[in-house]
């Protein structure tokens, strides 16, 4: 079942909690909304499940407008963050509370209560009372019983976000899982946690201050975010100050090759590293500054006083030769690296590029990769493909 979200205001008092949400969430869909605490993202999803009503705007579910509706009456499965389930009902109990409450026949219950605890792996739990689980386990319980009612529209309100790190990645692995089977229910999760949502969602909505900033198949958001505050919420991402003219962009001075300033007037900055003029299609609006976004682990680095590896990034790289451009047509910076922090899967390398002073640059090298000797020179490459533009408004 679709959800449509049209032009949705929510006003506490004199504070907007959320400011003209226009989205649509398709049947079979995974949409997260993404952003940091306060942005409105539990507002939106209150509106949808009804337990808060629009100061304006309306609500669609399927076609059908659902702004008045009590929660009960929308059919909606609802799981949030701390669990919520009846503390005086054994888990299958639980589970069956919305099917009971819909008049089900006792064997449909039954075979439903069964199945969904197979689903989320707690049919060995059926007899327990809540007290007695973890909150991992508490949590798939709260899943299965919101989805024991066949809900059409499935809303996860931080759903991991009680628990601990290794207890959330086993629960995430679950939820994926949980896409799978349930093919046709739309689904809104919200998260402030961008891993959680690059894990599940078929589209990301970036909130912030009330507001729907940026949306966009998660890939793409990660790939060509729109604004620099998606770019650095989604998965930390370098914004470095670029002088743009009319046919280029430099970066200390020196041009980018291969990276073209978007054309004025529309919204968009994801330059076609192509050249291909008909995919232009949006630009800056005129005197906008802009920034170059680069994700750590795109950056190569090369050292050139030892001339060998250490890269970010995935090729090898060739020797430096002291110089921006190494003289082998690849343009090169010439860095200097300030600091390195082991991080297990990978070390985080900050540099300051020569010329760009009071501006740090970071680069992630995977496990394996050799990294310099802090206050090295380093020459580091920006793969024009991993460029974008972005507007430095709203960072
Ligand atoms: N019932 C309420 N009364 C007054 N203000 C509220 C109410 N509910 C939310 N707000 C305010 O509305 C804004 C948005 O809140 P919301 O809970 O939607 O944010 P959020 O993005 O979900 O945040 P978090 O990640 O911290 O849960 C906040 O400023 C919050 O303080």
């Amino acid at each position: 079942m679709t959800v449509r979200l049209e032009d949705v205001t929510v006003q506490f008092g004199q504070t907007v909690a959320l400011e003209g949400l226009d989205l649509t969430v398709a049947a079979g869909e995974t949409v997260a909304l993404l952003g940091p605490s306060g942005s409105g993202k539990s507002t939106a999803l209150k509106a949808v499940a009804g337990f808060v009503r629009p100061t304006r705007g309306r609500v669609w579910l399927g076609g059908q407008d659902v702004t008045g509706v009590p929660p009960a009456r929308r059919g909606i499965g609802v799981v949030v963050q701390q669990y919520a389930l009846f503390p005086h009902l054994r888990v299958a109990d639980n589970v069956a509370f919305g099917l009971k409450a819909a008049r089900k026949p006792k064997a449909e219950v039954a075979r439903r209560v069964a199945e969904m605890l197979e689903m989320v792996g707690m049919a060995k739990f059926a007899r327990r009372y809540p007290r007695e689980l973890s909150g991992g386990q508490q949590q798939r319980v709260a899943i299965a019983r919101a989805l024991a009612i066949q809900p059409p529209v499935l809303l996860l309100d931080e759903p991991l976000a009680a628990l601990d790190a290794q207890l959330r990645a086993d629960l995430l692995g679950e939820l994926q899982k949980l896409r799978r089977e349930v093919p046709d229910v739309a689904i809104i999760y919200v998260t402030h946690d961008q891993s959680e949502a690059l894990a599940l969602a078929d589209r990301i909505a970036v909130m912030r201050d009330a507001r729907l900033v940026d949306i966009a198949p998660a890939a793409d958001l990660y790939a060509t975010p729109p604004t620099a505050f998606t770019a650095s919420f989604l998965g930390g991402a370098n914004l470095l100050p670029v002088e743009v003219e009319e046919e280029e962009v430099r970066l200390a001075g020196q041009q980018v090759k291969g990276l073209r300033p978007p054309a004025a007037g529309g919204r968009r900055y994801d330059v076609p590293a192509s050249g291909d003029e008909g995919e232009v299609a949006a630009g800056r609006r005129l005197g906008e500054e802009l920034l170059l976004c680069i994700r750590p682990h795109a950056i190569k680095l090369t050292d050139r006083a030892g001339g060998a590896s250490a890269v970010g990034g995935s090729s090898g790289g060739a020797a430096g030769s002291g110089g921006p451009d190494g003289g082998d047509g690849v343009d090169r910076w010439a860095a200097q690296l300030v600091a390195a922090q082991w991080r297990g899967a990978s070390s985080r390398l900050t540099c300051a590029i020569d010329g760009l002073p009071g501006v740090a640059v970071q680069v992630d090298v995977p496990a394996g990769g050799r990294v310099p000797a802090v206050g090295a020179k380093v020459s580091i490459e920006l793969p024009v493909e991993a460029c974008t533009l972005v507007a430095a408004e709203g960072r």
